[in-house]
């Protein structure tokens, strides 16, 4: 392989000229006498700098701190990734287990790569150093020190320092977010632990109508890009967005899209198992920037009055979702029931300790937005409500192209009328629509879908006249004087 003579190299090879010149003027400096020497001292520098107008910087891989990888080279080597794919010759490449982007490239040892920032020219070259040490080290690379070098031209100072550095790093730091493998942290109690992330969601796959999915879209990358905006506003960097719907609507699918869509990590907090506030301040100072916490099923996570939720036996037979049900815990067990209290879940929304380091997405989930205290979703806490609801034409159309590749087809007309006059969760429609043979049978699982729908159909009708008999019959015993309406408004029999 060629050894490349570049641009930074040949300005360092004048450096090292100018080093030895230096050298000279030293010797020079011991025999002449002192108005000479300062005479040559003065127009040295000018001398210098006139010929070498570069100026030099150093980013080394490790800090200080031993064995602290430097966030500025790791950013820079990040930033320098795409630049370097289509300049350098010598690429480093690592493995990185993500859906966008299988490999990370990187330049290798003594490689460079030209930017151009608002037309101005920079020079980035990798190199390192190999000391010669003696001791015995456990640590493999102590002996290297990796570095990079940004070369520009003095004139340039002011813009490289003040706003390319700035650049560079914060779309490194960017890039790396973007690239790195995302973790799902759930609590057990006080104790967050960990899987990678992978749920394969997306907002191009998830059903819904069109308008609404692209108004949520803006809204976090505004949110995301938000930084500067929120710093002037004297804001904390933070969202509260309210998912409430019936089951099947989508509600966790969303998050896992989200998620995806900012690259931010999840923390599912499950309220019920942590003791009181204290713990759950514990758990939530521990949550990472660019992350989503979520807490789903809010209403049966807590008592909106401040102890854990008991509801009545009629309530939890009410439950349209058998999953939902609360848990009633053993007597025995009464005690170490969780003590998390309303104004302790506020204190996490909108407490001082929200505005600590970076941007976070608060998420509730609800099948029963009825039953939420209004303190609770009041906006600046939650500052969006999203409705996710029965699945709609649009929302089908999403779900045809994802299940089984159709944009298009003749039974879509019968459909759209259907979905006008019956209600059906799209998880229910993603059910139908799921393939069961192979090769796939499109028409099959269209004509499933309408018999599904027909039959929501049926039973909607049923429900109706079964609804308007049991009313009638109200009003002819309550005319009859078979009941009594009492004063309050409720009906009670005599
Ligand atoms: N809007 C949607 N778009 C695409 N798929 C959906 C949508 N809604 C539901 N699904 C499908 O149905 C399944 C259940 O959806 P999900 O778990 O997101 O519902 P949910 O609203 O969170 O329900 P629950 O209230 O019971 O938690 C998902 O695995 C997904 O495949
Ligand atoms: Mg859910």
């Amino acid at each position: 392989m060629t050894n490349k003579l570049g641009m930074a190299d040949m300005l360092g090879h004048v450096g090292s000229v100018l080093a030895s010149l230096m050298f000279v003027w030293a010797i020079i400096q011991q025999y002449f006498p002192y108005n000479v020497r300062n005479f040559l001292d003065k127009y040295s520098q000018r001398f210098l700098t006139f010929f070498y107008p570069y100026i030099q910087i150093t980013f080394n891989e490790f800090t200080g701190e031993r064995f602290k990888r430097s966030e500025a080279y790791s950013a820079i080597e990040t930033y320098l990734g795409k630049t370097t794919s289509t300049q350098a010759k010598r690429l480093k490449a690592d493995v990185i287990k993500n859906n966008t982007q299988p490999l990370s490239l990187s330049m290798d040892d003594h490689e460079e790569v030209a930017d151009d920032y608002n037309g101005v020219k920079v020079y980035w070259a990798s190199g390192k150093n190999i000391l010669k040490t003696q001791t015995f080290s456990f640590y493999p690379n102590t002996d290297e020190k990796r570095y990079y070098k940004l070369t520009f031209h003095k004139r340039y100072r002011e813009l490289i320092l003040r706003d390319y550095l700035n650049h560079v790093l914060k779309e490194g730091k960017e890039i790396k977010v973007k690239n790195r493998l995302r973790k799902l942290y759930t609590n057990n109690g006080a104790q967050w632990s960990h899987v990678m992330f992978e749920h394969p969601a997306s907002f191009k796959t998830l059903a819904m109508d069109p308008v609404k999915k692209q108004e949520i879209i803006d809204d976090l990358t505004t949110f995301s890009n938000g930084e500067e905006f929120y710093n002037r506003i004297g804001r904390a960097w933070k969202r509260g967005y309210l998912l409430y719907g019936p089951p099947g609507t989508g509600k966790s699918t969303m998050i896992a899209a989200m998620a995806n869509f900012l690259g931010y990590d999840i923390y599912d907090l499950e309220l019920t198992a942590v003791k009181d506030n204290t713990e759950l301040r514990r758990l939530l100072i521990e949550t990472t920037s660019k992350s989503i916490i979520v807490i789903e099923d809010i209403d049966c996570s807590m008592d909106l009055t401040g102890q854990r939720k008991k509801e009545s036996k009629e309530e939890e037979e009410e439950s349209t979702d058998p999953a939902k049900k609360p848990m009633r815990p053993p007597a025995e067990n009464e005690a170490k029931t969780s003590k998390v209290t309303l104004s302790g879940l506020l204190n996490f929304v909108d407490g001082l300790w929200s505005a600590c380091g970076g941007d976070r997405l608060i998420v509730f989930t609800t099948n029963h937005v009825e039953k939420l205290d209004p303190a609770l979703i009041r906006r600046g806490r939650m500052d969006r409500h999203i409705e996710l609801s029965y699945c709609g034409f649009e929302a089908f159309r999403v779900l045809a192209k994802n299940y089984l590749c159709l944009e298009t087809h003749e039974l879509f007309e019968q459909i759209r009328v259907l979905f006008g006059e019956a209600e059906m969760t799209p998880a229910d429609v993603a059910e139908n629509l799921m393939p069961k043979t192979s090769p796939v049978d499109q028409e099959g699982c269209l004509r499933s879908l309408i018999g599904a729908l027909e039959q929501a159909k049926e039973e909607a009708v049923r429900k109706k006249v079964e609804e308007e008999e049991r009313k009638m019959k109200e009003l002819t015993a309550v005319e009859s004087g078979e009941i009594k309406v009492v004063e309050n408004g409720s009906n009670g029999s005599v």
